[in-house]
């Protein structure tokens, strides 16, 4: 396929950067991949790997990588952001004071900031020049690094403000295997990808402690209700949460051992201490900070988030994990019906 004229600048070397750099070279675009490590950078240019976050895996020469940020932005007017959430503020404030054109900032990172309690779109148009910023771009979906670098078929989905800016995106990565859809609802978009995190830790802890598939499904489908509940305050609309970004990010992360979310979990369920789990993990275990963030919007928006409240105990409180099964299992009665009238009443 003949190169493209565009060229697009990915952010953040590590997983889930790269594998999407491999994406848009297939689409034939010219791809600069910017990190920040300048012996990973080396490691790009010279053997075409990135061993230790995708170990298996050789990258096609036409991904350059860059350690220069203002070099990589060079004549670039689209960017892929994919840094961990923790960073998205110190990049993109680097990315502000340097670049010279309006710039599209395509985010792919799954995170709310805790405290503030802002969605990774909200922190960018903090952080950049309103002069600078032409539109962000949300992508998000059921979609492990480690299958998209083997062009295993994945579906993702954009939305934006501006969803002419979604569209574009939309073009620029959709392929024979990678299908991306579009959504404008950047509220449950932003909130779907963000807090499944939380339930896949979960999830790693009932499988940690051995309990199987019945307690999975259960977290599963009380998760995706409690962060449907949440999203609905918040201004999302809840048919997003049976999209991809909701009910199929959940699942992807919730049953797969490519997850960092569920392996940490599962350490977790293990017996291991949070502190030793990531240390260990090498990767970002973005769930962890989320679950701060998401027990403080439940509070704010007065939204019962049961599964959030237990997991927040295990992760800060140090309480026992089989303890906090228990208390969920021995909550008061409920009608399943009631999250599902709300569901209703929203929509109509
Ligand atoms: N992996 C996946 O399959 C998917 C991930 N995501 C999301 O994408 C985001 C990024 O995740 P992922 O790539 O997997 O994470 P990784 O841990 O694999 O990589 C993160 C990368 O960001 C770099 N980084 C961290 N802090 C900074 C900083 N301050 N300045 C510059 N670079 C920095 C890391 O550098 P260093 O090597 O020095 O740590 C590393 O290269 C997350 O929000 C994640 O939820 C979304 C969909 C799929
Ligand atoms: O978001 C992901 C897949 O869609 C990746 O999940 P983890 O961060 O848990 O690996």
């Amino acid at each position: 396929m003949e190169q493209r004229n565009e060229r697009v600048a990915v952010i953040g070397a590590g997983s889930w950067g790269t594998a999407l750099a491999m994406v848009l070279a297939d689409n034939s675009y010219e791809v600069r991949l910017w990190g920040h490590k300048l012996e990973q950078i080396n490691e790009i240019n010279e053997y075409h790997t990135n061993k230790k976050y995708l170990p298996e895996i050789d990258l096609p020469h036409e991904i350059v990588g860059y350690f220069n940020l203002e070099e990589a932005l060079a004549g670039v007017n689209t960017i892929i952001l994919a840094v961990p959430t923790k960073a998205i503020r110190e990049v993109v404030g680097k990315i502000s004071s340097i670049s010279k054109e309006p710039l599209t900032i395509v985010h792919v990172s799954k995170g709310i900031e805790p405290d503030t309690l802002l969605r990774i779109s909200e922190m960018i148009e903090q952080e950049m020049s309103a002069e600078k910023l032409a539109s962000i771009v949300v992508l998000s979906g059921p979609s492990h690094a480690e299958e998209v670098v083997l062009r295993h078929p994945t579906t993702v989905t954009v939305s934006s403000k501006n969803m002419e800016a979604a569209e574009r995106i939309q073009d620029l990565f959709i392929n024979q295997n990678f299908r991306v859809y579009t959504n404008p609802d950047i509220i449950g978009v932003e909130i779907g990808g963000a807090l499944k995190n939380i339930i896949a830790l979960a999830a790693g802890i009932t499988d940690g402690l051995g309990y199987g598939d019945n307690a999975k499904a259960a977290l599963m489908t009380r998760g995706l209700a409690e962060i449907a509940r949440l999203g609905m305050k918040m201004g999302a609309s809840p048919l997003t949460f049976s999209g991809l970004t909701g009910i199929g990010d959940l699942i992807a992360t919730c049953t797969s051992v490519h997850s960092r979310n569920w392996k940490a979990g599962n350490l977790l369920g293990k017996g291991h201490k949070l502190q030793e789990v990531l240390d260990n993990m090498g990767m970002v275990v973005e769930g962890v900070r989320t679950t701060k963030a998401a027990k403080q919007l439940a509070e704010k928006y007065e939204v019962s988030m049961p599964i959030t409240d237990v997991l927040y105990d295990v992760l800060f409180n140090d309480v026992n994990a089989k303890e906090a099964v228990d208390v969920l299992m021995a909550r008061g009665k409920k009608n399943e019906m009631d999250d599902l009238t709300n569901v209703l009443e929203c929509e109509s």
